[in-house]
């Protein structure tokens, strides 16, 4: 049996990091490794103050506190890190294509090729490689023929061990997560790679909770978990329309359909869309996946789920147009809400990005406020949709640190993000500093609408009339 003691994790992102942290929290006997080839994210993670490391999750700076030093590293000295390791775990970003052949939906494996090389050149000595980004069923067939051309004689076992965690949640998820997969070969030497893995998770999932199956069912299986979570938003999200239309309100729709035990309640919030780097470049990825197989039915079936999102998010920007008497050009609208959830600083195409392209084509004049989001990233996220310069940009939306300034003197307010503190506002004074009369768009469903209402405001809240 292979006793796990040195890994590596090759990138320091939204996964790498606190996957690698709580492996280190939960197993000080491992000596945990993190290395990425952004110079600044690493100094950030080994930033002397735990607060500013470059993920914000609850509870995650106190996770690295405990175990950065004593078995838990960040370093930019990749190939040495990688030479130590008895296992690597790969978990570099695997974004959406944006050129050539698949270009818009099928994964851009560019990283992941680089990765593999770069352990082949690398590693002297048998090595487990774990593939933790989502990537397209059978990458691992890939990755090991790059491996098995080494010529150095070394054996490489290519295990498939996909990452559940959510955002905003990170360190309650990897803490106790609802199942760890892990896919294998069913040769001998798999197996032992595959073993070798769940003991490493076995110091504390419970090991019932850990799932071993074929390297291919590991693999499909994360983006099919990422197909069916955003259709279930995408589904509550179609009837969402209908409700605005009949009368019929989406969250008592939803309670009474969730609470159908075959149904379940969680993931029926109806909202502007749903974002983050991954639903909607794992679903594109399914839907390529399945259209390089010739199964037209499959694809079209998934793809549906992303066409209800871009009209939902399209939808929501023009009813506020239209409650607007149909012009917003001049008129200030404060953007409560960056992010793509509550609980964490990632923007990764948050709806709020779409909408707030969407009303500056109408010319409006945007002031933004999220807690944790910076200016800087609210300017890089409309700067890469390349809709207009910078310098529009920058003259269209202003983003500012107090909620108060951000509503003062705004035609309407629209909630993108449902930061818990939003619903604590002082909403009489944010009424008195506005234009009349006051509208809020609640993408959330998140406000108390009949507080609102007898403050004076018009509210038009998702799938309620
Ligand atoms: N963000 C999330 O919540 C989740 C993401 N995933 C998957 O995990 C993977 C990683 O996602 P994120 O952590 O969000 O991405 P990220 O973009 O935050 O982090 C990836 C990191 O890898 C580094 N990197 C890329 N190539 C490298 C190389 N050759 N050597 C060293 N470092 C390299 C980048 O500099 C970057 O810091 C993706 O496949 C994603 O689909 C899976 C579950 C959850
Ligand atoms: O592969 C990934 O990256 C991850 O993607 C999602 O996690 P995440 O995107 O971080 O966050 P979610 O809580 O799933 O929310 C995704 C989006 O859907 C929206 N959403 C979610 C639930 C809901 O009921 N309604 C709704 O609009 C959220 O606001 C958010 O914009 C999955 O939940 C994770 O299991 C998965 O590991």
């Amino acid at each position: 049996m292979t006793q796990i003691t040195k890994i590596c994790c090759i990138g320091a992102g939204y996964v790498g990091g606190p996957t690698m942290a709580m492996i280190a929290k939960k197993c000080p006997h491992i000596k945990v490794t993190v290395v990425d080839l952004n110079e600044q994210r690493i100094a950030a993670w080994n930033d002397e103050d735990v607060n500013k490391i470059p993920v914000y999750e609850p509870g995650l700076s106190e996770v690295v506190a405990e175990a950065r030093g004593r078995n838990l590293f960040f370093s930019t000295e990749v190939e040495s890190a990688i030479a130590d390791a008895q296992m690597v775990f790969i978990s570099v970003n695997t974004p959406t294509k944006t050129y050539g052949a698949g270009k818009g939906q099928a994964a851009d494996l560019k990283w992941i090729e680089l990765c593999a090389r770069q352990i082949a050149r690398v590693a002297k000595d048998n090595k487990i490689i774990v593939e933790k980004s989502t990537l397209p069923v059978r990458t691992a067939s890939a990755i090991r023929d790059i491996l098995t051309h080494t010529g150095n004689g070394s054996q490489f076992q290519i295990l498939s061990n996909p990452e559940f965690l959510a955002e905003g949640t990170a360190v309650e998820d990897l803490d106790a997560p609802d199942r760890v997969l892990i896919g294998g070969d069913s040769t001998p030497e798999g197996q032992i790679a595959v073993q070798a893995l769940v003991d490493v998770y076995a110091n504390w999932i419970p090991r019932e909770r850990i799932l071993t199956t074929n390297v291919w069912s590991s693999e499909l299986s994360k983006l099919t978990a990422n197909a069916f979570l955003a259709q279930r938003v995408s589904s509550i999200n179609s009837l969402s329309e209908l409700c605005e239309k009949t009368e019929a309100d989406i969250t008592e729709v939803a309670k009474a359909i969730g609470t159908d035990s075959r149904i379940g309640p969680k993931f029926l919030k109806a909202s502007v869309g749903f974002g983050g780097s991954c639903f909607q470049k794992d679903i594109l990825n399914l839907v390529y996946i399945a259209r390089s197989y010739g199964l037209q039915e499959v694809a079209d079936y998934w793809e549906q789920v992303i066409i209800m999102n871009d009209h939902q998010k399209k939808r929501f920007a023009n009813q506020m147009i239209r409650d607007l008497y149909n012009t917003v050009n001049g008129k200030k609208i404060s953007f409560l809400g960056w992010a793509f959830k509550k609980d964490t600083n990632d923007t990764r195409e948050s709806a709020a990005i779409y909408v707030a392209d969407h009303l500056l084509y109408e010319q409006a004049y945007i002031s933004v406020y999220d807690p944790k989001v910076l200016e800087d990233q609210v300017y890089a996220d409309l700067d890469y949709l390349g809709s207009r310069t910078q310098e529009e940009n920058r003259n269209g939306v202003k983003v500012v640190s107090d909620p108060y300034e951000a509503c003062k003197g705004a035609h309407a307010i629209a909630v993108l993000t449902e930061w818990d503190e939003f619903k604590n506002y002082d909403w009489q004074r944010i009424y008195d500093s506005m234009l009349k009369p006051a509208k809020i768009f609640d993408g959330r469903n998140l406000l108390d609408t009949n507080k609102l209402s007898d403050i004076g405001f018009i509210v038009q809240a998702i799938g309620k009339k």
